[in-house]
C-alpha cells in the first residue's frame, strides 16, 4: 500500500478549501477540481488564512508547505492521487456521479473519502465499482483547526481501509472517530441538528433574537462543551453521587414539552428574513474574513489552554507537535528548530513590544520541545526523573512587535551523564536576531532531591543530536557574563 502524499479533492468550497489547508500544512501535495470560476481564488485565500492560524497554534517545526494545483477536470485531479476527498454539494445525486467517477480514474489502492454531513455511505457508494475502498470522513468547519473527523464506511468498506484512513487522519493531526454504525448524520451532525432545530424554532417563536440565542450558548453551556462535551460535564452535574443522581433529578424533565425535536419550522420568506436579519444586526459591522480570523483566534486560545491541561483536543494537539518534533530532520550541523510561533496581543507592554518576560517563556518551551525529544515524557516524569534548569544568561537584543512570527533555535553546546549545556536564540521571521540565552540544565531524581545520570536512552539521543552539533561554530555571545564589552 502506497503511503499518503499526494490528495485530491473534488469541490473546493468552504470544506474542500479546508481539506486542502490542512493536506498543504501537514506538507502533502494537493490537487483539487472545481468548476467554479473563482475557485483558485478562494481556495488560496483559505490556504493563507490557515497559514496564520497554524504559526499561531503550533509550537513545533512544520514540514515544507505541500504543493497546490488547480486541475482542469476531475480525472486529472485524482489519477495521481493517494486519497480522494470529495467535498461537493450535499445532495445524492449529485455525490453518487461524482464517486462514480473518482472511482473510474483513480489508482486502484487510492482511498476515497466524502466529506458528507449526513448522507449514508452505502448509499452515495451505490455507483462505484470498488466502494470496499470508499468511507465518508466527515470533517468541522474551519477543517484546518477542529480536529476529530467521523469516519463511517458503507456495508462493502474494508475494515483495512477504516484503518488505513484513521492512521491518515492521526498522521495529520485529526481525531478520527469511527462511526461504527451506519446511520444519517452520524453522531455529531445528531447533536448539531437538534440544538439547530430548537434554535430556529426560538427565533420563530419570538422567544428569542439570534444574538440572545448564541450567547445562551457562548457564555455557559458552549464553553464546557469544548472539554468534556455532555456526559463527562453532567456526571460533574450530578455532585458527589455523579452520573445516577444526576438522571434521577433530571430525567422527568426530559418528558416535559421543553424540545420541539423533529419538528422543522417552516422555512418560510419571513423566517429566512427574520434570522437573516437579525444575523445582520449581531455580525454586520464584521468584514467576513476578519469574522472568520476572529474565530479561528479564539479557537487556537482553546487549544492552546487544552494543551497545557493535555486533555481532549489539547492532548491530539500535543500530540500532532510531538510527532512533528520526532519526524523533523535535525540535520547534520544545523541548530534545532524547536519552537515557533506570533506574539499574542496579551504579550505586549507599555512600551508597544513583547515584554521582557515573554523571551524566557519562549525559550522556556523550546527547551520542553528539546527535552520531549530526548525522551523526557510522562513516563520519565512518573519514575521521578526531570532535567531542571540551573543556569541562564539572557541577552535581549531587539524587539519584536504584535503578531510578528518568531522562531527559537537550540544549539547543543556540550553535555555529560548529568548536565546540558545549550545555546537558544531568538530569531524574528525577518531574520533579525531578537536575544540569546545560554543555559544549563540538569538531570535530576526529584524523589531523592539530587543530580543523577540520565536514563541510557535519554543519552543516546542526547549524543546523536549533541555530534551533530559538534561541527557548528561556537556562537557569538556564548560564555558571556554580564558588563563584559
Ligand atoms: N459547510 C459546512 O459547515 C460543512 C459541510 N460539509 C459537507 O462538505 C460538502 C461541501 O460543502 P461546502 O464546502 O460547505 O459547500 P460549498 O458550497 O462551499 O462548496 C461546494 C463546492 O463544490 C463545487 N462543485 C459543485 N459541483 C461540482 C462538481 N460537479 N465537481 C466538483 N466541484 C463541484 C462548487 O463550485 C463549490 O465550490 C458537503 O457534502 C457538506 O455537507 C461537512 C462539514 C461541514
Ligand atoms: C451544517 N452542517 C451540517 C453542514 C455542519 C457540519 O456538517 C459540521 C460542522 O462543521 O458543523
Amino acid at each position: 500500500m502506497t503511503a499518503i502524499r499526494h490528495c485530491a479533492i473534488i469541490g473546493g468550497g468552504v470544506i474542500g478549501g479546508g481539506w486542502a489547508a490542512r493536506f498543504l500544512l501537514a506538507g502533502l501535495d494537493v490537487t483539487v477540481f472545481d468548476p467554479h470560476p473563482e475557485a483558485e481564488r478562494r481556495l488560496r485565500e483559505m490556504v493563507k488564512l490557515a497559514g496564520r492560524a497554524w504559526a499561531k497554534l503550533i509550537a513545533a517545526p512544520l514540514p515544507p508547505l505541500g504543493h497546490l494545483h488547480v486541475a482542469v477536470s476531475l480525472e486529472e485531479a485524482v489519477r495521481d492521487a493517494d486519497l480522494i476527498q470529495e467535498s461537493a454539494p450535499e445532495v445524492e445525486a449529485i455525490k453518487q456521479k461524482i464517486l462514480a467517477e473518482i472511482d473510474r480514474f483513480a489508482k486502484p489502492d487510492a482511498l476515497i473519502c466524502s466529506s458528507t454531513s449526513g448522507l449514508l455511505p452505502t448509499q452515495i457508494s451505490a455507483m462505484m465499482a470498488r466502494p470496499e475502498r470508499f468511507m465518508v470522513a466527515h470533517p468541522f468547519n474551519p477543517v484546518y483547526l477542529l480536529p476529530l473527523v467521523e469516519l463511517c464506511g458503507g456495508e462493502k468498506t474494508s475494515a483495512d481501509n477504516i484503518a488505513r484512513a484513521k492512521a491518515f487522519f492521526a498522521d495529520i493531526g485529526m481525531h478520527p472517530l469511527h462511526v461504527r454504525k451506519e446511520i444519517d448524520g452520524f453522531i455529531a451532525d445528531r447533536l448539531l441538528e437538534a440544538l439547530w432545530r430548537e434554535a430556529l424554532w426560538l427565533v420563530h417563536d419570538g422567544v428569542a433574537t439570534v444574538a440572545e440565542v448564541d450567547d445562551a450558548i457562548r457564555f455557559g453551556a458552549g464553553m464546557r462543551w469544548a472539554f468534556m462535551g455532555t456526559f463527562q460535564i453532567y456526571r460533574l452535574a450530578g455532585g458527589e453521587a455523579g452520573m445516577r443522581h444526576f438522571m434521577a433529578q433530571f430525567g422527568p424533565t426530559l418528558k416535559l414539552p421543553w424540545t420541539k425535536l423533529m419538528d422543522v419550522p417552516d422555512f418560510t420568506d419571513a423566517l429566512v428574513d427574520l434570522v437573516a436579519e437579525q444575523s445582520d444586526d449581531q455580525s454586520g459591522q464584521w468584514d467576513f474574513r476578519a469574522l472568520e480570523a476572529k474565530r479561528d483566534d479564539c479557537l487556537i486560545g482553546i487549544m492552546r489552554s487544552l494543551k497545557v491541561q493535555d486533555f481532549g483536543a489539547g492532548a491530539t494537539l500535543a500530540g500532532f507537535e510531538k510527532a512533528l518534533r520526532d519526524r523533523a530532520t535535525d540535520g547534520d550541523a544545523e541548530p534545532l528548530r524547536l519552537y515557533e510561533g506570533q506574539v499574542p496581543a496579551e504579550w505586549i507592554d507599555y512600551n508597544g513590544h513583547m515584554n521582557e518576560s515573554r523571551y524566557l517563556e519562549i525559550f522556556g518551551y523550546a527547551t520542553d520541545a528539546l527535552l520531549a525529544r530526548i525522551g523526557m515524557d510522562d513516563a520519565m516524569l512518573e519514575k521521578g526523573f526531570s532535567y531542571y534548569t540551573v543556569e541562564t544568561h539572557l541577552r535581549h537584543l531587539d524587539e519584536i512587535k504584535l503578531g510578528e512570527s518568531y522562531v527559537a533555535t537550540t544549539q547543543i553546546l556540550a553535555h555529560d551523564e548529568k548536565r546540558i549545556h545549550i545555546f537558544h536564540r531568538l530569531l524574528h521571521g525577518d531574520g533579525r536576531l531578537l536575544a540569546t540565552a545560554e543555559q544549563m540544565m540538569l538531570c535530576v531524581d526529584m524523589k531523592a532531591h539530587r543530580a543523577t545520570p540520565a536514563a541510557p536512552e535519554t543519552l543516546s539521543v542526547l549524543q546523536g543530536l549533541a555530534a551533530g552539533h559538534r561541527a557548528l561554530p561556537m556562537p557569538d555571545g556564548a560564555g558571556r557574563s554580564i558588563g563584559q564589552r
